[in-house]
């Protein structure tokens, strides 16, 4: 083995032949090469990946050891260290100024499993590093306390800068706040829109939710008030809308997201998830029974020219884990932890290219 001296502006070079595949530039352009270190064939540096749940982590570290020895030497030993710095598609401005980006989550329909998907999408990208909070907005029925077995919890409120702050609460590793807190558990409020979206305003303008990756909103089934109050509030990064691959269920999904598409709201849609996909019984994990129909998530897909971030099977686990007071993927079943591992993976996919690719948002004015 011949002795190669190395510098940074030859690492430089080789690594500028690295193309991000989604963001389509190299990665030296991107600005994600950092902390390059030099010793004699050794060779050692970081890259910045834009989300800690980069589905494409070990393609580009392969592909950064072979462009090293491809265009240095093929002696050289290589230390690729992976980090990731969310990036955000808003200015930091006085509502949630930490906040990088604001994901709502939404469905044509009641009962599609909305609020479980959410829960479970943020867990999974908490696992993988980011950090993670959950607004339950959804006033038809606020879900969050129950599957995170948080009940009984009550945020806190803490005095800053002559201002009241509201502290989301922390269950699992994730901020939650839920409109179910400003109710008791048993009491039948029954929220008018203007109240709710008072209490949305709030858990923006009013709540301390510090430094965040990823604040998942959990709407209201269809269209509502909260809607609009929230995408008149804060830039949203974009929606993610859940559907069941039920033609009713599709029908109902494209009024939702015909919302979010029009000219004045104008928010991506990041895409489609479609949930209880199959029935999968837990004795026999490769079988997949359609008993709801088939490809309702990809024809919603197709119409809106967006991707299918994910098919979840409908489990018994899935169901009771979320009586149970703990989002699925705690309980580290392959078949499930896969299903939502991916579907979170691709979200933050089309978190980091939408916002490589698209103008930052701005919070919608509406003449009313
Ligand atoms: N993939 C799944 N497998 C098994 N059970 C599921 C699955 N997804 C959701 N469920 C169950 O279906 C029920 C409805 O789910 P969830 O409350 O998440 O729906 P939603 O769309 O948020 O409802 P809402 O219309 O009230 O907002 C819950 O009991 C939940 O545990």
């Amino acid at each position: 083995m011949g002795e190669f001296t190395i510098n940074k502006e030859k690492v430089l070079q080789a690594l500028s032949t690295v193309e991000e595949p989604d963001l389509k530039k190299d990665l030296v352009t991107l600005g994600m090469v950092r902390d390059i270190e030099v010793g004699v064939n050794q060779v050692k540096f970081t890259v910045v990946l834009t989300t800690p749940a980069c589905p494409l982590k070990e393609l580009i570290r392969r592909s950064c050891v072979e462009a090293i020895h491809t265009h240095l030497s093929p002696d050289v030993e290589v230390t690729v260290n992976l980090t990731a710095n969310v990036t955000s598609a808003r200015d930091a401005g006085p509502m949630i100024p930490g906040v990088k980006n604001v994901i709502a989550v939404s469905s044509g329909k009641g009962g599609v499993g909305k609020s479980t998907v959410t829960a479970n999408l943020a867990m999974a990208l908490h696992r993988s590093g980011a950090r993670v909070g959950i607004i339950d907005a959804d006033i038809s029925g606020p879900s969050m306390p129950l599957m995170f077995g948080a009940e009984n919890m009550q945020p806190t409120i803490t005095p800053k800068n002559g201002k009241n702050y509201i502290n989301p609460i922390r269950q699992y590793g994730i901020k939650i706040i839920s409109i179910g807190f400003l109710t008791p558990p048993d009491s039948a409020v029954v929220w008018r829109g203007p109240m709710a979206s008072q209490a949305l305003k709030q858990f923006f303008g009013d709540t301390d939710w510090g430094e965040l990756d990823y604040l998942l909103i959990d709407l209201p089934p269809g269209t509502s008030d909260i809607h609009l109050t929230l995408v008149q509030t804060v830039p949203v990064t974009g929606a993610v809308i859940v559907t069941t691959p039920q033609k009713v269920a599709v029908a109902d999904a494209i009024k939702g997201l015909s919302m979010f598409r029009q000219p004045q709201i104008n928010v991506p849609i990041l895409g489609v998830i479609e949930n209880m996909a199959w029935f999968t019984p837990e004795e026999l994990p490769d079988h997949k029974y359609h008993i709801f129909g088939q490809g309702g998530g990809q024809l919603l897909a197709d119409k809106f020219e967006v991707p299918v971030l994910g098919q979840i099977p409908l489990v018994q686990s899935i169901r009771e884990a979320g009586d149970d007071g703990k989002p699925a993927i705690m309980n580290n079943n392959e078949v499930v932890n896969e299903a939502f591992n991916n579907a979170a993976e691709a979200l933050a996919r089309q978190v980091a290219i939408r916002n490589a690719s698209m103008e930052k948002t701005k919070p919608v004015e509406l003449q009313v």
